[in-house]
């Protein structure tokens, strides 16, 4: 799909149909954190990784706070990295960053590369929440540093709904794209993902459905 319809297909499920943002974002981080607990499996430890969770200023960052609780109902230790104040969030990520702080579950908030240089480590699984379809241009500023720093250090790093940085129309990364292991994304296939030249930035990618009913899917020929 192109972005401007699945960002068509969300808004047509909660004006049209009445499905509550937050019931979509709910399922969103809901099957994200399955198919990452789903990495764990391969490694034959039973020491689950810990899981840093990057989220940015809108619903991409909203789907984090939503897996992150998912995560640590799965048994994973989990943090939260934000690259804005919490209360800088509006609508359904406001609402699940809050019900992730009266969780308990940490949440960090970057502010400079620096920042970032010291709440980012070695051998975790690193979640790319910071920016999703609403992405316009190159990552910038301290998103481009987030970028930066996540592909430097050693660990599996997961997209959700796209790799931060990578046009999901056309599958042409940025000069700054988050190289992850697996994408995780929401709806249906984006257009830009059967681009061979995004194949090193999406690893494997996972389609999740969020609960968008048949009828409006097939209008937009995905099902
Ligand atoms: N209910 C739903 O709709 C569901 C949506 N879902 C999820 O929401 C995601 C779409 O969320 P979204 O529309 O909030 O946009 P998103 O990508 O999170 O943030 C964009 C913001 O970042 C900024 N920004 C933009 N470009 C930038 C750049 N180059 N460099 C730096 N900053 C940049 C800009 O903010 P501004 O700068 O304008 O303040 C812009 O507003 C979607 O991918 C999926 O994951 C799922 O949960 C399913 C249900
Ligand atoms: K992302």
């Amino acid at each position: 799909m192109k972005r401007e319809d699945v960002r068509r297909v969300d808004q047509i499920a909660i004006g049209t149909y009445g499905i509550s943002g937050l019931v979509l974002m709910e399922n969103a981080g809901r099957g994200a954190a399955e198919h990452i607990a789903a990495l764990h499996h391969g490694s034959g430890a039973d020491v689950k990784r810990p899981v840093c969770i990057l989220c940015g200023p809108g619903n991409n960052g909203g789907d984090g706070y939503v897996i992150a609780r998912h995560l640590e109902l799965l048994g994973f230790p989990v943090r939260i990295v934000s690259l804005v104040p919490t209360d800088r969030l509006t609508g359904d990520a406001f609402a699940n960053a809050a019900i992730a702080m009266k969780a308990g579950l940490p949440i960090q908030v970057a502010r400079s590369a620096e920042d970032l240089e010291q709440l980012l480590v070695d051998d975790e699984i690193v979640v790319d929440c910071l920016l999703g379809t609403g992405a316009t241009g190159a990552p910038r500023g301290l998103y481009a540093d987030a970028v930066t720093v996540a592909n430097a250090r050693r660990g599996v790093r997961v997209a959700i709904d796209l790799p931060t940085g990578l046009d999901c129309d056309t599958g042409i990364p940025s000069d700054v794209t988050f190289r992850a292991d697996m994408t995780v994304t929401f709806v249906a296939q984006k257009d830009g993902f059967s681009n061979s030249e995004a194949k090193p930035w999406l690893g494997t990618i996972h389609v999740v459905g969020i609960g968008v009913p048949k009828m409006l899917l097939m209008e937009f020929g995905v099902a």
